[in-house]
């Protein structure tokens, strides 16, 4: 089922936590609101939820106005960080429990509760802990019996809270693989909330990327990632340098660099090319070679990569460069050496919004 919501603004005290959002999220798709703490992502998950109203807008499924529609009515399955499941219930009680509180009417028997729990727990793997209790689970699994009980009452849309953030790095990743998975055979709208942009985009659909209570971008990993459309996405999305100078003509110069800035064709005024670490080369420093002169600070291998600290004259803002290890050994680089650092790529924006 889709979700729409359009024009919602939402303000504590004098604190605006949302500023006109709309958003549009399709059957089927899996959608990332990404990012600062505070930014308002928490806010809007719950006002698709029903657990808080907005002030303004509306919220829509599947074209049906659902802002005044109660919570319990809006059918949506929640799986927030730390979920509490119920300590005294087993696993195949946690899982039930949706389905007995239904009133009377709708209901299912107790055979139905049986192969539905059942299903449930086979969907997310984990049938052979039904008998146990919370307290004898991980933490991963834990968070897979949360999504099972989230799914028992058989939501139109999955929202999902920073759901896997309280778990440690390998365990996370290999949940948010699978979230991905049952994900595509549930066939819902999900919506999750992290500040951990690698999930993001290894995971969604589309990135939501948020900035204090407004939608800052929406694309797809690949369209936020290689296309930023701000600076605050630039800088959220991974590290990446600033050279601040000035564009005329379409061209930006800044310290004996000098990049395309098509999209200031007109402009003559003071501008900031954003470079990340991987757009730049390195080579030894030769007078006269283009490029902004530099020394090599500091450098150090991980994985495949090289990572080099690179500082320029008279600046105590550090360069950051990555470039391949085979690079790396081939320039033969030492820390003290006089570099030539060169952008491949870039992006230039008015300075003003910077
Ligand atoms: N009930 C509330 N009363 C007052 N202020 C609130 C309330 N709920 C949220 N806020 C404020 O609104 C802003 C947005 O909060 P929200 O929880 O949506 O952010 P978030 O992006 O989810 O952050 P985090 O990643 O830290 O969870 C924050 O500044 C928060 O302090």
């Amino acid at each position: 089922m889709s979700i729409e919501v359009s024009g919602l603004s939402k303000q504590f005290g004098s604190f605006r936590a949302l500023d006109n959002i709309s958003l549009h999220i399709e059957t089927g798709e899996l959608v990332a609101l990404l990012g600062p703490s505070g930014c308002g992502k928490t806010t809007l998950l719950r006002i698709i939820a029903g657990l808080e109203t907005p002030d303004s807008g509306r919220v829509w499924f599947a074209g049906e106005d659902a802002t005044d529609v109660h919570v319990r009515e809006r059918q949506v399955g929640f799986v927030f960080q730390h979920y509490a499941l119920f300590r005294h219930m087993t696993i195949f009680e946690n899982v039930a429990f949706g389905l007995r509180v239904k009133p009377r009417s709708q209901r299912p028997s107790e055979d139905a509760i049986k192969k539905k729990v059942t299903e449930l727990l086979k969907l997310v793997q984990l049938d052979w802990l039904a008998d146990r209790y919370p307290a004898q689970l991980s933490g991963g699994q834990r968070q897979r019996i949360a999504l099972a009980r989230a799914l028992a009452v058989e939501p139109r849309v999955l929202l999902l809270d920073e759901p896997f953030g309280a778990l440690d790095a390998k365990v996370r990743k290999e949940l948010r693989r699978w979230l991905r998975r049952l994900h595509d055979e549930l066939n819902v709208a999900s919506v999750f909330v992290t500040h951990d942009q690698e999930e993001a985009l290894e995971v969604a659909d589309r990135v939501v990327l948020m900035n204090a209570g407004h939608i800052e971008q929406v694309g797809t990993p690949r369209e936020v990632w290689e296309r930023p459309a701000s600076p605050f996405v630039y800088g959220f999305l991974g590290g990446v340098n600033q050279f601040k100078g000035t564009v005329s003509a379409g061209v930006l110069h800044a310290d004996g660099i000098v990049v395309p800035a098509p999209e200031l064709a007109d402009a003559d005024q003071p501008a900031v090319a954003y470079v990340r670490p991987h757009e730049l080369d390195i080579e030894p420093y030769r007078q006269g070679g283009e490029g902004l002169a530099v020394r090599l600070n500091h450098a150090w291998l991980a994985g495949p990569s090289a990572y080099l600290e690179l500082m320029r004259d008279g600046s105590n803002e550090p360069i950051e460069a990555e470039i391949p290890e085979g690079e790396f050994h081939r320039l033969d680089l030492k820390e003290g050496d006089a570099l030539l650092a060169r952008p491949r790529r870039a992006r230039v924006f008015p300075l003003r919004a910077a």
